[in-house]
């Protein structure tokens, strides 16, 4: 019989398996006796078979994995097998996310149209559901509420509107997570701890519980954790960041506003390449919210571009010098940092955030 189960953390060359539910118990009968009246350990702590080593194989939490060489009364085991990925976030580096659940506080601090509006195309980026929720409702008055409720609607977005405080519309945004994997962002200070401390009751549940025993706890290590919900859902928490990088290319820009989508549904631009600026008979151009933001992002996303332009034209000229010269120390670029990353990875990456000093600090990135 085959074991399954999902990744929930990596600390080096370990990896902390949740065991399917169904199968921690039906593999009971299959224990010796002796161990028959110890509850199977839930959590497994493996190695990855060098099989998987030599062929490159990466581990990444969130993976579906086949356990092998179970060690019961050890919590050990190995992974032999890791299935195809639905999805995949370099950073944070998560397998098979579903949605990105983006946490903004209605007040305290303020809520910032612009920032939320950056953070909303960041989230877009990643081409996973994009889920919003403001929290601290309990801060803000009626009127306040009922017009950020109508203004991101327009904006293509149904906002949860919750308070951890007051224990407000925690049940609805619950359901929304169920039997899924959620990457959590969001500004700092908006209360996505409490929140997720408020959703993941048990400390038990979480594999901080596990990490602790090693020495590392939640915050010491930058790799990402999952937390399991009541509801069978998972949560991946991401270190508060006030400012996403926009890395898009300025011809995506438009797609990752969903009204410039909705636009775009009813009626073509006169030209294939339109960046809806100034062009003639554009369909995106005209009376809508945050087509101030999309302009001010596509100028930066224009001059990030041509940065970027800049910089590996003057790479090829250094490389082919030293090619001529046969130096052996020819200037480098770090490919992650400075080269546009291909479009498929770029949009699966939620990659050039800025982190806090603080989560910096801890986190060691
Ligand atoms: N009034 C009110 N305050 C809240 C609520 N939820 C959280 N807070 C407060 O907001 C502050 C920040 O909460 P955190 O949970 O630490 O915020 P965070 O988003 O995790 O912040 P970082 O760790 O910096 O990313 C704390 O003082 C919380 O007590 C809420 O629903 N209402
Ligand atoms: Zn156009």
């Amino acid at each position: 019989m085959q074991l399954w189960g999902i990744v929930l953390a990596v600390q080096a060359n370990y990896y902390h398996v949740q065991l399917d539910a169904a199968q921690r118990s039906a593999d009971n009968d299959d224990l010796p006796a002796a161990t028959c009246k110890l509850p199977v350990p839930q959590m497994l702590l493996c190695t990855r078979r060098s099989r998987l080593k030599k062929i490159g194989q990466r581990v990444m939490v969130g993976d579906r994995v086949e356990v092998v060489e179970p060690d019961w009364d050890g919590g050990r085991g190995a992974i032999a097998q890791v299935l195809p990925r639905r999805s995949e976030l370099d950073r944070p580096p998560v397998a098979n996310a579903d949605q990105l659940l983006l946490v903004f506080a209605m007040v305290e601090p303020t809520l910032d149209p612009h920032q939320l509006s950056h953070f909303l195309v960041k989230a877009e980026t990643t081409q996973l559901q994009v889920c919003l929720c403001l929290n601290k409702s309990d801060l803000a008055s009626a009127d306040e509420r009922e017009h950020w409720q109508k203004r991101l609607q327009q904006w293509g977005y149904t906002p949860f509107l919750i308070s951890v405080h007051q224990t407000l519309g925690l049940i609805d945004l619950g359901a929304q997570l169920g039997d899924r994997i959620t990457i959590v962002s969001g500004p700092s200070g908006v209360g996505k701890s409490s929140l997720i401390n408020r959703l993941v009751p048990s400390s038990d549940l979480r594999v901080a519980s596990v990490s602790g025993k090693l020495g590392r706890g939640r915050h010491t290590t930058r790799h990402v954790e999952l937390f399991e919900l009541p509801t069978g859902g998972l949560l991946a928490d991401t270190p508060g960041f006030n400012q996403p990088d926009l890395d898009c290319a300025p011809e995506d820009l438009a797609n990752y506003f969903p009204e410039a989508r909705a636009r775009l549904a009813m009626a073509s631009c006169q030209f294939s390449n339109c960046l809806h600026k100034d062009e003639p008979n554009c369909a995106v151009r005209g009376d809508w919210e945050r087509y101030e933001h999309y302009l001010h992002f596509l100028e930066e996303s224009i001059v990030r571009q041509e940065a970027l332009n800049k910089l590996s034209n003057s790479e090829s000229t250094l490389k082919r010098k030293s090619d001529r010269a046969g130096e052996q120390y020819e200037p480098k670029l770090e490919t992650k940092k400075y080269r546009r990353p291909s479009r498929r990875v770029q949009q699966q990456t939620l990659q050039g955030m800025r982190y806090d000093l603080k989560d910096a600090s801890l986190d060691g990135d």
